[in-house]
């Protein structure tokens, strides 16, 4: 099977309704999401402030705020969602600051973030029939697709995409996927929202949104009849090649401070804003002139907005994905000009000899998938404590690298967008800035950190990076009929909150406070 996958970049300019009503096919180069014609939520549940700690609510007496719930037509039916009600009060939420109690963390803090069309990313099933196609997510234990014209979570763009899909589909005749006998020509369709058009004043961006349309297409090959239409719709992939045919190539995003190219095969946030949120928030705990190593750094966004607001000596992205380093050119490459700072991106697994990564930083970024560290880099994190005994870092035995081929290899994998890599210090990290998505994992990578005292936890946040959802549902990662057939099954089922947890190495040292007697004057 060859699938392949169409971007449209969604200027937003005329309503969708109008484009298509045209009779020729124009309808495919489709999309364009006029705010005016997409049904927004009244203002008062389109964005809330963020609040400092939270949101002073009232609740009803059986304790659910209706004012933060969903209102969603789709709620039950469709597997998206999993509470109705209190969407700024996540049900983990209790369990977490409980957590970061119990382990001298009081001070946490939660932003609700934007709690209705927070979602600027979500892959979609295709079902149904050509007159009558279900664009949506699963039911509930089931392979039916339920329509979600009117999701709440979604950006109010993708609705209005998706609207125009199904007409263009209709239009075309273009048939969707048929699960059981493995026909039909649209299988899912990934809808990504960029909020980042500087031509519009700032207050304005995030309503006129900008769609980018990836298309699951189930064909063998581009010869096959049914590969016309997808033409006609749009552009290609197969295997893990892109082929852009229609709409702007480049689709850029503003997030902690910097603009961020993002491609259709990269890890990409689906909650922007919250994730501008974190960023924001991570930056105050990296100090001025750090050398930062990112790992999981994807296309290395965390890494880049720090070199660009806290003017880091160096900072080196680790990444096992390759195809994120393309993106990660392109956002460096719209960096201010940073003088004095060492950017590099590398292709490499982070659970390979973990402690070269770590020799040399003063902070350590990590951004796991769900599963949390790799036990390796927990071990390599950990063990930081005896070297830190040894204390005279010339005596500690670094493994240094002499194989020519690796280190080709190596050199190979590294980009850097400025000229020399300066003499790396053998310091040893002071700070691990650790950003989950995992919350059981993350509650057992913390404890691994902090019982035997190499790290302890200095601060905690939380973002509500998943309003109303307990699970995400995973229908599409690879363009591989095989691997694509075993992680459609896949259902994630996971406990929503995002944590931005900051360790400081060694145990907590406990400053007693002085007695508040007054100092005797000497007489
Ligand atoms: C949660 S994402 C974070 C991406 C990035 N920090 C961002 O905010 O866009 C996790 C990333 O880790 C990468 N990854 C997973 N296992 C890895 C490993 N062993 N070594 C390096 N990267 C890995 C994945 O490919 C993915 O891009």
């Amino acid at each position: 099977m060859a699938a392949a996958i169409s971007l449209l970049s969604l200027p937003p300019c005329a309503s969708p309704r109008h484009r298509i009503s045209l009779p020729s096919l124009t309808l495919v180069t489709c999309v364009s999401t006029s705010p005016s014609s997409i049904r927004t939520l009244p203002a008062s549940r389109r964005a809330l402030p963020p609040p400092p700690l939270f949101l002073a609510h009232e609740a009803d007496t059986d304790g659910t705020d209706s004012s933060c719930a969903l209102h969603c037509p789709h709620f039950q039916s469709c597997s998206g969602c999993t509470h109705e009600y209190n969407l700024h009060q996540p049900p983990i939420l209790d369990e977490a600051m409980e957590f970061f109690k119990n382990i001298g963390v009081s001070n946490f803090t939660f932003d609700t973030c934007r709690l209705w069309g927070w979602r600027c990313r979500a892959k979609l099933a295709v079902r149904g029939s050509s007159m009558r196609p279900l664009i949506g997510l699963y039911e509930e234990g089931t392979h039916n697709v339920v329509d979600i014209p009117e999701c709440q979570a979604h950006h109010p763009s993708i609705n209005a995409a998706v609207d125009l899909l199904k007409r263009a589909m209709v239009e075309l005749n273009i048939e969707p996927y048929d699960e059981d006998k493995g026909t039909g020509e649209l299988r899912y369709v990934q809808m990504a929202v960029t909020t980042y058009n500087t031509s519009l004043p700032a207050s304005e961006r995030y309503r006129n949104g900008t769609v980018q349309v990836s298309f699951v297409w189930n064909s063998r090959s581009e010869s096959s009849p049914s590969f016309q239409k997808l033409n006609a719709l749009a552009n290609i992939i197969f295997g893990n090649r892109w082929r852009h045919l229609l709409g702007e190539r480049d689709f850029w995003e503003n997030v902690g401070g910097i603009d961020v190219s993002l491609a259709p095969s990269s890890f990409g946030q689906a909650n922007t804003r919250a994730f501008d949120s974190l960023l924001r928030k991570l930056q105050k705990y990296v100090p001025y002139g750090a050398s930062v190593v990112d790992l999981y750094a994807g296309a290395g966004v965390i890494g880049l907005s720090l070199a660009a607001t806290r003017k880091c000596r160096s900072i080196k992205c680790v990444e096992v994905n390759k195809e994120a380093k393309l993106s990660f050119e392109k956002t460096a490459s719209r960096l201010p000009t940073i003088t004095d700072c060492s950017i590099s991106w590398h292709h490499a697994d982070t659970s390979k000899e973990p402690l070269s990564w770590l020799i040399g930083s003063d902070v350590v970024v990590v951004d796991p998938p769900r599963k949390g560290l790799d036990p390796s880099l927990l071990i390599a994190l950990q063990s930081l404590k005896f070297l830190k005994l040894k204390d005279n870092l010339s005596e500690r035995k670094v493994k240094i690298e002499k194989r020519p081929w690796i280190l080709r290899e190596k050199e190979a994998s590294e980009q850097s967008n400025t000229q020399t890599t300066p003499i790396e210090s053998q310091s040893l990290p002071e700070t691990l800035i650790y950003i989950s998505c995992g919350w059981d994992s993350f509650k057992e990578d913390c404890m691994s950190l902090i019982s035997n005292k190499a790290w302890h936890l200095d601060k905690a946040h939380g973002f509500n990076f998943f309003p109303g959802t307990k699970r995400s549902v995973s229908i599409y990662h690879v363009c591989n009929r095989e691997k694509m057939r075993s992680r459609l099954h896949e259902v994630h089922l996971i406990r929503c909150i995002e944590v931005l947890a900051v360790f400081k190495r060694g145990s907590k040292v406990n400053i007693k406070r002085k007695k508040s007697g007054k100092k005797k004057r000497p007489t």
